[in-house]
């Protein structure tokens, strides 16, 4: 079991952190609080600085709000389309402020723009994933939000909160940080009852708790304190602690990673499977087998390697790109499973051949790999739970 008892050192066990940040921090009297996005950005910049490895990815709301002041609106927008033209015109200017936030530290960024859609089918699940490893591998920072656009009422993740948790689970986060303007979740709504007392750590989010939340966002807000509280649900359920926190509190980000008793930290009974493979235990069944040359096995399991079409002998079952596969050895052991960059029939073509060839033999080339190392875990890891924070 996780345990909190060392704050610092558990918060400091966080290497891949997702950060959301609630436009209830974000706006101002006069629109996007830029001061804000300046704040948190050099706090992320000295997270990120103080030590090698570490890796942020923010979810940030703030376009519908950034929107209404450009437009000089007097409410809120309350039909989807006026909310999803308001969100339009904020959008860039949003993201043009973490951007210029963020270049003075020489720290790139990318807008990532989802709908729940995206991560409900395979093919597209893979693809923001891939997208999102490929950026942290190269030091970008990728800043999403949804695609407020496009989102009708049946592939809206319905707010940030949800949609912060769900990339959580996709990248196999260590920690989400859910930044909004209370301390943190309170045993009842603050704004109705002024003797509401903070609540330091949830172990799990039951009827009780989910009493504590309502459902009414601040002025400015989606989905309210319950929205967090759900979100704070389904990262335990995947093993991934979330802390609610006051994201206008001054170092508030430096202050929680120092170890300081700020917010409501969701903490995990269970032993959590470290970082990414998180992803895995939320997998459908394995689609079909690949059985893989002596050459592959030792490059997956020893050295680290993704998969290439090279080391591929048999290809058992028909599935399709994104699906996960498992990757056996000749005598039948299952080596590890992961996510395939191909289809069957294509990989079909392919095995025994060399990357190059690829293109030539059906058409085009997603990648060299046919499963990358990111998208993939072995057996053995797949066994092991850990006890103590991740990367434990
Ligand atoms: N039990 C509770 N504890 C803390 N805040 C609560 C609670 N119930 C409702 N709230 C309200 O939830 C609001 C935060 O939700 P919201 O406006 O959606 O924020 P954000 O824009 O950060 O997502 C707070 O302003 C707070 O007043
Ligand atoms: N996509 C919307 C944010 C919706 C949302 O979840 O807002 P919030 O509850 O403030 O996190 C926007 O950028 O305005």
């Amino acid at each position: 079991m996780q345990d909190l008892q060392d704050r610092k050192k558990f918060f400091s066990r966080c290497r891949r952190v997702v950060i959301k940040v609630g436009s209830a921090v974000l706006t101002g009297p006069r629109g996007l609080n830029r001061v804000m996005i300046h704040r948190l950005s050099d706090q992320i910049a000295e997270f990120l600085e103080r030590e090698r490895g570490r890796e942020v990815v923010i979810v940030t709301s703030g376009a519908v709000a950034s929107g209404i002041r450009k437009i000089g609106l007097s409410e809120r927008p309350r039909t989807i389309p006026h909310k999803q033209a308001t969100a339009a015109v904020g959008q860039g200017a949003l993201m043009e402020a973490w951007e210029g936030a963020f270049d003075k530290y020489d720290l790139l960024v990318a807008q990532l723009l989802l709908t729940s859609e995206d991560l409900a089918h395979r093919h597209r699940y893979l693809n923001a994933r891939n997208t999102l490893e490929t950026l942290l591998s190269w030091g970008i920072l990728p800043i999403i939000n949804e695609n407020d656009t496009v989102v009708v009422e049946e592939i809206k993740f319905g707010d940030n909160d949800q949609l912060s948790a769900m990339i959580a689970g996709l990248i196999g986060a260590d920690l989400v940080v859910n930044l909004t303007d209370t301390q943190g979740l309170y045993d009842c709504d603050p704004r109705l009852n002024s003797s509401a007392g903070l609540i330091p750590v949830v172990h799990r989010v039951d009827a009780k708790i989910l009493a504590c939340a309502t459902p009414q966002p601040g002025s400015v807000g989606t989905g309210g304190m319950l929205s967090k509280v759900n979100a704070a649900r389904k990262c335990l359920a995947s093993g991934i602690p979330m802390i609610i926190a006051p994201g206008r509190e001054r170092d508030i980000l430096l202050r929680l990673f120092d170890g300081e008793m700020l917010g409501t930290v969701f903490l995990p009974r269970k032993r959590v499977y470290q970082g990414r493979k998180v992803w895995l235990a939320n997998l459908p069944k394995p689609a079909g087998d690949l059985v893989l040359d002596a050459g592959a096995v030792l490059a997956l399991r020893k050295k680290g390697k993704s998969l290439l079409p090279i080391g591929i002998r048999e290809v058992r079952g028909t599935f399709g790109v994104g699906s996960p596969v498992r990757c056996l050895d000749e005598a039948g052991n299952v080596v590890g499973v992961g996510l395939s960059n191909y289809r069957s029939a294509e990989i079909e073509s392919i095995k025994g051949h060399r990357s190059e060839e690829i293109e030539t033999l059906i058409g085009y080339k997603h990648s060299d790999e046919v499963i990358h190392r990111n998208n993939f875990v072995l057996a053995g890891e797949m066994m092991e739970e850990t006890d103590g924070g991740p990367d434990a």
